[in-house]
């Protein structure tokens, strides 16, 4: 028990502080969709398990940027439903890392990712699992865009369909050379479906949008800088080395402690998505949980000069 006022108000201003830890933790991994939307996330994973292959790979390192590899390279990195399940862990596991600034996503054999795969989607094509499966992507897709690190989406070779729609929940895509952008969603009877439309509307503006969704057009990475849809066009197509060109690219980004670097995410996070008055409420919850850390004290000692 606290006994002397300093350490009440201590004790308080550390109570205060863990509530909105968690209260911002629970919004960020708050699911859009659940039972009461018709959505049974359990029966939906049986079903997903059943359609085996490939693997999603997770690397942290000790910089802080994790390393996400989709990886199927015989299908060009398709999604299998074994792979969507392992997203979602993959997710989950970033949302608990402390010490995480940033992450990339990349796809194995030097292409992105060509969606989901179309065997899993044939067994899949009734309506009750196909909006099941659209809710459990958007669900997981919704937490990987909302997550306190800084994302980069690698694109070489081919992003297809559900693979492009993937592109839009990272913060930036980089994109190698020869490497193409494309929803093809038009082209098999559909509309995305993972939240991409939405996703590429607020990257792209909704002209832009509508265009690359109604043409079903490829985006080159010429185009895709003209969009605003990539960030850079790297030099290298070589996988090590598009991935090194990544790596220094988002470090400009992520040098610093991590509780800031995933302060800065968290307020941009909250801009982004929440009406004005709501974001700046959680703006000054996120800088409450910064002010007077120790970075901040460090700074407040070193008195750096920004010139
Ligand atoms: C909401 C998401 C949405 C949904 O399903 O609901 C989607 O994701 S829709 C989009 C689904 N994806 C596609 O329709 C892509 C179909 N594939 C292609 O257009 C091409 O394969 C392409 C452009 C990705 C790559 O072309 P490339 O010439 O470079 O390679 P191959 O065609 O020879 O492909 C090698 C090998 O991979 C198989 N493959 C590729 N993509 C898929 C996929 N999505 N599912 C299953 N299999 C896939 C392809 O069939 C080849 O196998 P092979 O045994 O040699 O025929």
């Amino acid at each position: 028990m606290p006994s002397t006022v300093t350490e009440m108000a201590v004790s308080l201003w550390k109570n205060l502080l863990q509530t909105t830890k968690e209260r911002i933790l629970q919004q960020r991994r708050m699911s859009l969709y659940n039972g009461a939307h018709g959505y049974d996330e359990e029966l939906l994973k049986k079903k997903l398990q059943q359609f085996v292959g490939g693997s999603i790979n997770l690397f942290k390192e000790d910089n802080g940027i994790g390393i996400l590899t989709l990886n199927n390279p015989k299908l060009m990195n398709a999604f299998t439903g074994t792979m969507m399940v392992e997203l979602q862990e993959r997710v989950t596991e970033l949302e608990n890392w402390k010490d995480g600034k940033g992450l990339i996503i990349y796809g194995a054999g030097n292409t992105f990712c060509s969606g989901s795969d179309l065997n899993a989607v044939k067994a899949l094509s009734n309506s009750q699992d196909g909006m099941n499966m659209c809710m459990f992507m958007q669900n997981t897709l919704t937490r990987l865009m909302r997550l306190p690190l800084i994302s980069v989406a690698l694109v070489q070779g081919k992003a297809v369909g559900g693979g492009a729609e993937l592109t839009t929940a990272c913060d930036f895509r980089l994109m190698t050379p020869g490497s193409e952008i494309r929803f093809v969603h038009k082209h098999m009877g559909l509309v995305p479906g993972w939240g991409g439309a939405a996703r590429l509307v607020r990257i792209v503006g909704g002209g832009a949008a509508l265009q690359l969704l109604s043409g079903a057009a490829k985006v080159d990475p010429e185009r895709a800088l003209h969009l605003g849809l990539s960030e850079e066009t790297l030099s290298s197509s070589d996988e090590t080395r598009a991935l090194e060109e990544a790596q220094a690219w988002l470090s400009q980004y992520t040098e610093g402690p991590a509780s800031v670097i995933q302060a800065v995410k968290k307020v941009v996070t909250a801009g982004r998505e929440l009406p004005v008055e709501a974001a700046l409420r959680t703006e000054k919850d996120i800088f409450g949980t910064v002010w007077g850390g120790p970075a901040n004290l460090q700074a407040l000692v070193r008195r750096p000069k920004h010139k």
